[in-house]
């Protein structure tokens, strides 16, 4: 996926001022800066949430620039959904079946009269969905229902549920809000398994650096909604200007 001059404004609030960057296929890129900086505005604008005032998406050649968020991720661009869209009620196994409603969406009248075809499809649902929950390390929660498990276990099953629609790029938005240390590792060994397994490739927004840090082939860092910086995670955590944007604002920095 490459990004080129996107921006977005706000009335008079320039959100995202000429952002431009690439994620390539098996890469982990994430996306850093203060509070404010301008990063889930430029998640809304590549997932279609937003129109850009100006700038380009393109992904697989193909400029997808104002596509909606549906057609994004029928392209495979996913983001991962809120905490909110598990049920808490359900099992693991179920909630990631939910998850499967783009490939699954069948007329009402076949859920009566199953076709072989619907058949075939709801076996290669339950088939994904437990590949991916083998993938995600929550086997043995598969009929646990999603009220039981712990914070990090909420964390994995909201991937999860992303997974479930097939993205080709995961887009990831503080996935791991509320996590310890030992948990946000897990989650990242998680993470690096998935990329050339069952994404192409990941952009995470984070403010947990231990997590960026350790997770990330490339790090873009936004102050302002311009990009500061661009470079590996050593790079970057060298770079004087990020180090002054994070001193000088209101990072809440928990590694
Ligand atoms: N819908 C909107 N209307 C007006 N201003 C907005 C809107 N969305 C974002 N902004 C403004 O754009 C700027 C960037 O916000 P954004 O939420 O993208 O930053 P962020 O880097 O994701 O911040 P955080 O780390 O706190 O989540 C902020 O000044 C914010 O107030």
């Amino acid at each position: 996926m490459q990004v080129s001059g996107l921006s977005k404004s706000f009335g008079g609030i320039h959100a995202v001022k000429d952002i431009s960057f690439s994620v390539q296929q098996g890469e982990i890129v994430g996306l850093i800066g203060p509070n404010g900086a301008g990063k889930t505005t430029c998640f809304n604008l590549i997932t279609g949430f937003y129109a850009p005032t100006a700038g380009t998406v393109h992904f697989d050649q193909q400029d997808v620039t104002g596509d909606k968020p549906y057609g994004m991720a029928r392209r495979g661009i996913v983001r991962s959904f809120q905490k909110t869209n598990i049920l808490k009620s359900l099992s693991v196994f179920e909630n990631v079946l939910t998850g499967h409603y783009i490939e699954a969406r069948q007329p009402v009248w076949k859920t009566f009269f199953p076709t072989a075809q619907v058949r075939r499809t709801e076996a290669s649902v339950r088939d994904s969905a437990a590949r991916i929950i083998h993938t995600i390390g929550l086997s043995r929660h598969m009929n646990t229902p999603a009220s039981q498990l712990s914070c990090g276990e909420l964390r994995l099953l909201e991937v999860a549920l992303a997974l479930a629609a097939k993205p080709r790029i995961l887009m990831l938005d503080e996935p791991a809000a509320g996590l310890n240390s030992h948990e946000a590792r897990l989650f990242g060994e998680v993470l690096r398994k998935l990329v050339g397994d069952l994404v192409e490739s990941i952009l995470i927004v984070e403010h947990n650096m231990g997590l960026i840090m350790s997770v990330s082939d490339r790090v873009v860092v936004m102050h302002f909604g311009e990009k500061l910086a661009e470079g590996t995670p050593a790079q970057v955590q060298k770079d004087l200007k990020v180090v002054e944007a994070y001193l000088g604002g209101s990072a809440k920095e928990k590694s």
